[in-house]
């Protein structure tokens, strides 16, 4: 089943009368439940088409289509952009404010306050708390809203590289008990093939390669296979 189907997508900017394309004839299906990275150069669009999907930015041509049709979409960013006058359950809560069920809410968050190693901090605010738990946080916060497709970009760049890289190993235990669809936007080659079981390259706004990756998690950075498949997104993205 797709969760996700893009057909001829498209978005220009016009600055100063002059049309500046940031991605142009995207054609992508992504399947429900499975973990797609997008990499390559900054600028290449990633973080546009992130924003069409998500339906922050109109798109300026093309068809988009969600399974199901009013599919609900969570959005990690770079950083946590969580209220600094809530606790971390509250930021968690956050999306369910508005729900009647409070046993419902609690049950929800409690599960993935445990998820991903928080229960202890949830009393917390977010000044209290380190770089990589805001960003857990937030990655809670999308949880608990339920989406059926979690777009994230670049959500570990501003993180140190042994938070980063105990965050990777992390999201592929929650990607592999929440089963969730992920669209996940990074520039590092090493973590779009840690990751993705797809790996899409993209270049001056447009797929370049979209790879599938046939690993099973967790994956050897070490290991031969791994090293193939690093090598030719890496090779994807420097011979342009
Ligand atoms: N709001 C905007 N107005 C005008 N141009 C924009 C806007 N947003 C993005 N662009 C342009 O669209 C192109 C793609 O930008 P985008 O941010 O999608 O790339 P990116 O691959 O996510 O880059 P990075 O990895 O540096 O975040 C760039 O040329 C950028 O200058």
């Amino acid at each position: 089943m797709m969760a996700l189907t893009l057909s001829g997508v498209g978005k220009t900017y016009i600055i100063e009368n002059k049309q500046v394309p940031a991605v142009s004839d995207i054609s992508l299906t992504v399947e429900t439940g499975r973990f797609v990275t997008i990499v390559g150069r900054s600028g290449c669009g990633k973080t546009t088409l992130l924003r069409l999907i998500a339906g922050l930015e109109p798109k300026s041509c093309g068809t988009m289509g969600f399974n199901p049709p009013n599919a609900k979409i969570g959005l990690v960013f770079q950083e946590p952009r969580l209220m600094p006058w809530l606790t971390v359950e509250n930021n968690m809560a956050f999306a369910l404010l508005q729900e009647q069920d409070h046993d419902q809410v609690q049950q929800t968050v409690q599960h993935y306050l445990k998820m991903l190693h928080l229960e202890d901090f949830r009393k917390a605010y977010p000044a209290q708390i380190s770089g990589g738990m805001a960003q857990r946080t937030a990655l809670g916060r999308a949880l608990c809203y339920n989406p059926d497709i979690i777009l994230m970009d670049e959500p570990l760049g501003a993180l140190d590289a042994f938070t980063r890289a105990s965050l990777q190993k992390e999201l592929v235990n929650i990607f592999l008990l929440a089963k969730k669809t992920i669209l996940f936007v990074t520039h590092d080659v090493d973590e779009a093939v840690l990751l993705g079981q797809q790996v899409i390259v993209m270049e001056g706004g447009r797929i370049l390669r979209d790879f599938s990756v046939p690993l099973t998690y967790p994956r050897d950075t070490a290991s031969k296979e791994f090293y193939e498949i690093r090598t030719q997104v890496l090779q994807a993205i420097m011979d342009r």
